[in-house]
């Protein structure tokens, strides 16, 4: 089964506050974007990447992945919001691979490990697989008042925070992408991922465990704590 990625590059990263977009923020010398590009080719198990840059940033954005040499990368057009720049992505992936890997430029450490149990559990006949990390803070929904009130505390041993890659059996993401299309410029109606678009066609996600050195980098404070993981090998 071959696997492609489309990899999310095209934010602005408004909440990291950054001259240039996130994506080319660097980490230990190295953009975010190029770091989880390489991620996913050094797992060995990807054929091609369709990275999504803002349309500005084209040119910045081929040069930082122009390292990334083991696998096919390609840097298409984003969209106004994520979910429109995965949709860009697949289209430009073409219908060759049977798996899809979505993933975050934002999340440069994801590990081949992960990738290789998420493209396993798609191949075992899971469609939708995300990994998912125990959330350790009490949550509670609030009301939209000011300030807000506390109206319910969900039991946290049935939550969990959901990174990327998220792996998918190409077909469904598709079928995914064309049901929520309607929603996908709207930052306010646009789904938060991928397996939020399986969701809302009635197809259970399956969770497999994520790891900590997957977060998403997206204040400076983030970036710190990446390079920590890099300084201790883990
Ligand atoms: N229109 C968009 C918005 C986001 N992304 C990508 O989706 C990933 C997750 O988004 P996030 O971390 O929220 O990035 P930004 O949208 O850039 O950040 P912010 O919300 O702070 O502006 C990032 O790799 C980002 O580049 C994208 O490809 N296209
Ligand atoms: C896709 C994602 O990384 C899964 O946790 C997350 O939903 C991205 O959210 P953001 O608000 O675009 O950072």
């Amino acid at each position: 089964m071959s696997v492609g990625a489309v990899l999310a590059a095209a934010g602005s990263g408004s909440r990291f506050g950054h001259t240039v977009p996130k994506a080319l923020a660097p980490l230990a010398g190295e953009p975010l974007v190029a770091r989880a590009a390489r991620a996913l080719a050094d797992s060995g198990l990807v054929r091609r990447i369709v990275v999504t840059a803002p349309a500005a940033y084209l040119e910045e954005v081929r040069a930082a992945v122009g390292q990334v040499s083991s696998v096919d990368v390609e840097v298409v057009d984003g969209g106004a919001t994520r979910q429109a720049s995965v949709a860009s992505g697949l289209r430009a992936l073409g219908e060759t691979d049977e798996v899809i890997l979505v993933h975050d430029a934002a999340r440069p450490l994801a590990s081949a490990d992960l990738i290789g149990r998420l493209i396993a559990a798609v191949r075992a006949g899971h469609p939708a697989v995300v990994p998912g990390v125990p959330v350790v803070d009490t949550i509670r929904a609030v009301d939209d008042g000011d300030p807000p009130r506390a109206v319910a505390t969900p039991d946290r041993s049935g939550l969990r925070a959901i990174q990327t890659p998220q792996a998918f059996d190409a077909g469904l993401l598709r079928r995914a992408h064309a049901h929520g299309a309607a929603r996908a410029d709207s930052e306010a109606a646009a789904a938060g991922d991928d397996a939020g678009l399986v969701e809302a066609l009635g197809i259970a996600v399956h969770v497999v465990p994520g790891e900590a050195r997957a977060l998403k980098i997206t204040t400076p404070h983030d970036l710190s704590v990446a390079a920590l993981y890099l300084e201790d090998g883990s």
